[in-house]
This record gives C-alpha cells, structure tokens and sequence, in this order.
C-alpha cells in the first residue's frame, strides 16, 4: 500500500547510498525538508486522506508557461522546468525518502461512501469535488461516520490462534506490518507463511475499512499466477486483520538493484522486467490495476539468484473496466506516471512504473528525480529521461526503445505489458504470451468506426512489416481461428479461459457486449490486424513518417476518396461551428483526403480538437477568462481531455447526446473555476 505518511522505520536495503548515489538512507524527515504531512492525531488513515499538501497544487505548479506544445506532449521538446534538474545519472540525491504520497481529492471514496449511504453503485468517474468540497464531503463522511460507529467486521475466520503460530516480523508498511507464521492445521499444517497484520485501530474511516477489504479481494481473486504471491487465508479478531500469504524469503527487489551497486546487467534485467510484465499482464486482462508498482514491492521467494519473483501489496489496487478511468492520485511519487497527477488514468499508469522500475535496473538512477516531492511531479509530467549519460552510451538500442515506449508521457502511446513481451529487447520465439485486454478496446472501436476509417486503418495495417506484426499474429492466434476467421465466440472462449473472480468483479467480462456485431460476422487475420492497431502506439515508433507514408500511399489506391469538408466533420463527429477544422485535411486539386487529413483522420476526433482547442487557448476564441489560471493547463492536457476523448471514441456513445465536443469538455470547468491560484511550491 503506497500511503500518505513518511515511514519512519528502517528496512533492510535502506542504509545503502549506492543505487548510483540514488538511494540514500530513509528518514524521519520527508526528502523535501518539510514535516510530513499532518495525519488526525493517532488516524492515519490507509489512503486518500486529507493533507498539509495536496498533490494537485504540486502538479499545477508544474504545468507549462504560455508554452503550448501539445496537450501530450510526447518527450523531446519538453524544457526543464525552473528549479528541476535534469534527471542525473550518477548525480544523486542524498535521500531517498520512501513516501508515497496523498491525492488532492477523496472524491471517489466521498462519493463511493455517499452512494452507499444512498444506495448507488460505485461511482468512480464525473467531476470531482473541489478542494473545499472534498474537505467538506470528507467531514459530511466523517461526521455521519462519527454518529455511526465503523463496522470493523470483514466476515473472515476469527480463529487466526488457534490456527497460526506467529514467528518473528519480516517487513514492515505503514499500516501494518508482517511476520512469519507456522500452519498449525489444515491443508497447509507445518508450512510457514507469512502474515501481514493491519491494525483495526489504523481503520477510522470507513474508506480505510473499504480498502482492506477490497485488499483482500483482488488477493484472493488473483493468486494463480507464478509471479504473484499466493493468498492462503484472511482471518480477523478484535485487534486485527491477518492476511496469510506465501512467504517470500528472498528480500525485495530494490534490495538486490542496491546489493548489484544499483545496475543490472541487460540479460539479469530482462529476466526481471519479463516477470514483472508477465504479472502486470495478467492483472491487467483481470482488470485490476496495481497502482504501486516499485521494486519494494516485488519479492525474491528466496535467497537463490535465480529465484522467482512475486508481486505484492494491493493496498493500492483496484477493479478497473477495460475502458474506465479512475482519477484518484495514489502511488508512489518516483513512479507516478504523468496522466495519474493529471486524474485520468486507466492501466498505462502501471505501464509508466513499469518503465521507472526498468530504467532504474538498466542505469541505476532514477529518470525522474527531485530534492521535494513536488519538484518529482514537476520532472515526471515535464522532464524527458537522461538517455545521453554513462551508462546509457553503452546500453543497447533495443533496451534503450524499450524504456522510451513505457516512458511516453502520452499514455495512449505507451505498449502494454503484452506488447512488451515481444518488444525486439525481450523477444522470445518460445515464450508464451497472454491475451491483451487492449486488443478488445481496439477491436470495439473499430467496430463502431465508420467505413472510411475502416479504410483507413487497413492501409495503416497494410504498411507494417512482418516483424511488426508478430503481436498481431501471436494475439490472433491466441482467439484460435477457424478456417483462418474469428468472430464474437472466439473472443468470449479466449478471453474466459483466463476467468478468475477479479475477471467478473472488473466487469472485464461484460467487455464482449461491446464485440456484439462480430456475433453476425467473421474477421480475417487482415481485418484483424486493421482493428487491432493503434495510431498513437505506432506514432511512437521511430519508423512512424515511413509507415504513415507507405499507408497513405495504399489509402490512396484502395480507400480514398472525394470528401467534402461537411461529410469528413461528421465522420469525426464535430459540431458544425468546428467544420473549419478539416477545411486544410482535404485537397483542393480532387477533393480527398491530403497526408495531413489521412493521419490526423486516423487519429480520430480529438486531434482534431486539440488543435481548435490549442488554437483558442491562443487567440482567446471565446474561451473563458479562467483559462488563466495556472491549474487550467494541467486540466486542459489532462483530465479534460480525456473525458472528452473517452465520450469521443465510439459512435453512438454519450457524445451523440452532445451538442459537441467541446461542451463536455467543459462541463468540468465550474469545478476548476474555484480552485484556488496555485502558487510557487
Ligand atoms: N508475502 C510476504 N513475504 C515476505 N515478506 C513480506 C510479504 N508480504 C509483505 N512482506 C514484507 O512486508 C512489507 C510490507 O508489506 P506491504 O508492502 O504489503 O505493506 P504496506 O503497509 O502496504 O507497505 P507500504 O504501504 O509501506 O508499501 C514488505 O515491504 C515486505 O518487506
Ligand atoms: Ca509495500
């Protein structure tokens, strides 16, 4: 669980400065110099609790001057922010203070805790409370929480003594620690475990109740793979929750980067990052996003070096649908990816960790580092990674790709853990690879697109070279063609081969109403590969202007044609005040789509609107006076826009019932109106 409060206790690994110079002793003391942050006296609450500091001031401080690159900007250009260095190599802070770290808003969990007194569902998604509100919504919470005392009880087994001897402690989190234990009976009798153990007297609010339950859950619903810790039990009493687990004997991951001087070899580093992506894989078909992926939380089974590794703590984790976002800021602040401080995010936010955790094996030094927690956002949403210093002149170009592609603040870019499996780096002809949850999000969207995109997409597809396409074969091969075809029985059989009780609770499975129209019809491996592509991911490819050239060019003999600006602005789905947009997409000698209109086409609605809305920002085109404020720019590239790219993306979606575009992007604005001026940190 990546908490709220500085963990002042030392743990094995932690005295070492020698991750580069990274790591340097943990302390009491926040890195920043500042107190931590203030819990209620003696509650210091699991997650999303309120703070001295909220992170979004962090994060706004951050943003941008009148720059305006791009609302994602995807590396390279990006300056450094004043006041942020650039991420060193062997230039190293002198402390490593292990916080994670509080959100701004506990607007989930206010609204999910009201919606339970209500009797709703578990709203996760719509605007979230300003930072009053959210105070205010916390003590409506909690006044109503005080008049009502907190059920501490989870239903599990009470008789945790008579069936567990408890040995001595093996590690230590903030809210709670854990020890090893002797089965005493049952199945597992004379087998030694381990048993993390959370105070009942830590749950004061009924969102840390939630949390420990919901811990539980995704444990229980996900043991079955090798490289996550195997759930034994959960028993309760008075005092306690005991969670009873595999024990790891072999220490944390962060503790051998330290032993190894902070550097893995790339073939010791390959054999990490695939477990780690293997693991991440899984839980991501599972819908459940991790959300604290850092190497303290991947654990040696043993001593061996070879041994194999096991995620643990979800304290953190949560059931995500495939096309939900959540926007609670919660994690790890070296590890946070940039759309999380930007509260919109989805899986890629493990992806982005993922990236930290390899980049940190691969040179032995963080690619986002600051003296305070804020400057650590700042260089996280702003900064590009030191690729340039020893030792990276001597890392391969593969190893070096490999780390860009988790590491694009563009999200949508960003592979998946499974794209990841076959990235040229780790490349394996033997080894299996999982279902990609993301194939279903491509297949859905193009399902409803219109046939011009469809078109277009298969140029797109077209332009790909066979070892390109080894994700799309492995994945197509994996829905078991009949007669070289599949259709909706082909996703439903695969995707529930990998049923688990996570699969059901994340509603992953209700994904396939989605695929409905292929019950009616068949897709051939050339289908395929145009419905499961990504633009933005092959946008990331370094190879991108050839193979949008080469695609243009098979659009240009198989799938354009004479369009008028009106017909293309309602492929998109503008409002007819927008249509100016695509004037410059057509060509004027015959009518079609020119290369600029074919790639931004295949990018879909919003790249056209970034553009209108970028070009407003500027020229202040009936765009509100509060775009002034320094917190909108953060917003603006983030939370809003992805609201409104979500609504956007399928046809037939809540975006019909839109006037347009742009008024569901605004529809968050009153809530930004009253955040206040944010400040220098
Ligand atoms: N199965 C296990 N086997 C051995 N040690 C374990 C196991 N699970 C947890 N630990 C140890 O206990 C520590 C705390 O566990 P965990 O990370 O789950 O707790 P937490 O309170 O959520 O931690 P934090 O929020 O500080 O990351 C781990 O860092 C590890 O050292
Ligand atoms: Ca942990």
């Amino acid at each position: 669980m990546g908490q709220c409060y500085g963990k002042a206790s030392s743990r094995a690994g932690d005295d070492h400065d020698d991750l580069g110079g990274v790591i340097a002793p943990p302390s009491p003391l926040p890195a920043n110099g500042l107190p931590p942050p203030a819990p209620a006296p003696g509650t210091p609450r699991r997650r999303k609790s309120g703070s001295a500091t909220p992170v979004h001031q962090h994060a706004a401080a951050a943003t941008p001057g009148p720059a305006w690159p791009s609302p994602y900007p995807a590396g390279g250009t990006s300056p450094l922010p004043a006041g942020v260095s650039p991420s060193p190599a062997r230039s190293t802070p002198r402390r490593f203070f292990k916080r994670p770290f509080p959100p701004p808003s506990p607007a989930k969990h206010i609204k999910a805790t009201l919606a339970k007194r209500l009797g709703g569902g578990k709203p996760k998604e719509g605007t979230i409370p300003e930072e009053g509100a959210g105070a205010g919504g916390l003590a409506v919470a909690d006044s109503a929480e005080a008049e009502r005392p907190l059920d501490k009880t989870f239903g599990f087994g009470k008789n945790f003594g008579a069936k567990y001897e408890l040995g001595k402690e093996v590690g230590r989190g903030h809210f709670g620690h854990t020890c090893s234990a002797v089965v005493k009976k049952g199945e597992h009798k004379g087998q030694t475990v381990a048993v993390k153990i959370i105070a009942k007297a830590k749950m004061t609010t009924a969102i840390s109740i939630e949390d420990v339950r919901r811990e539980v859950k995704i444990l229980k619903a996900l043991s079955g793979h090798n490289n996550l810790v195997k759930f034994y039990d959960a028993c309760e009493d008075a005092l306690n929750v005991y969670i009873v687990m595999e024990l790891c004997e072999g220490g944390e991951l962060l503790d051998r980067i330290l032993a190894r001087g902070g550097r893995y070899t790339e073939e010791d580093a390959k054999a990490i990052v695939v477990q780690i992506l293997s693991v991440v894989a899984f839980c991501h078909l599972q819908g459940v996003v991790h959300r604290d992926l850092k190497p303290e939380n991947f654990l040696f089974t043993t001593r061996d070096e070879n041994a194999p590794m096991k995620l643990i703590d979800f304290g953190l984790s949560d059931f995500i649908r495939p096309d939900e976002r959540l926007n609670d800021i919660v994690g790890s602040a070296y590890y946070v990816a940039p759309e999380v401080l930007h509260r919109s995010y989805s899986m890629e936010a493990d992806i982005w960790s993922i990236g930290v955790i390899t980049y940190i094996l691969l040179c032995g030094s963080r690619p986002f580092w600051a003296r305070t927690e804020s400057g650590i956002f700042r260089s996280v949403l702003r900064a590009d990674p030191n690729f340039d210093d020893s030792p990276w002149p001597s890392v391969s170009a593969e190893a070096k790709d490999f780390v860009k592609r988790f590491l694009n603040k563009d999200y949508r870019k960003r592979m998946t853990a499974v794209q990841a499996l076959t990235h040229p780096w780790l490349r394996d002809e033997q080894r299996q690879i999982p279902l990609d949850i993301l194939i279903f999000r491509l297949v859905k969207q193009y399902l409803r697109a219109t046939p011009l995109k469809r078109l277009a997409l298969k140029a797109l597809s077209k332009a790909l070279r066979e070892d390109e396409l080894l994700y799309l074969r492995l994945q197509f091969k994996l829905l078991e063609p009949r007669d070289g075809f599949v259709s909706l029985d082909n996703f439903r059989t695969a995707l529930t081969r990998y049923l688990t009780d996570a699969m059901k609770e994340s509603r992953v499975i209700e994904f396939l109403h989605a695929l409905e129209p292929l019950a009616y019809r068949r897709m051939d491996f050339e289908e395929f590969c145009a419905a499961a592509i990504s633009p933005y991911q092959l946008e990331a490819l370094e190879r991108w202007e050839e193979i949008a050239g080469t695609a243009f060019q098979h659009f240009e003999q198989e799938g354009n044609r004479v369009i008028s600006v009106e017909e293309l602005a309602q492929e998109l789905n503008l409002a007819p005040t927008h249509y100016s947009i695509v004037q410059d997409w057509i060509r004027k000698s015959d009518g079609k789509l020119n290369f600029l209109g074919f790639t931004k086409f295949l990018h879909g609605a919003m790249a056209a609107y970034s553009d209108e809305l970028a070009n407003q920002l500027f020229h202040g085109d009936g765009v509100p006076g509060y775009f002034l404020y320094q917190y909108t720019m953060q917003a603006f590239a983030g939370f809003r826009f992805v609201e409104t790219r979500k609504n956007m993306g399928s046809r037939g979606d809540s975006i019909t019932n839109q006037p347009h575009c742009t008024s569901l992007t605004w529809t968050h604005d009153d809530n930004l109106r009253a955040k206040p001026k944010l400040g220098p940190d």
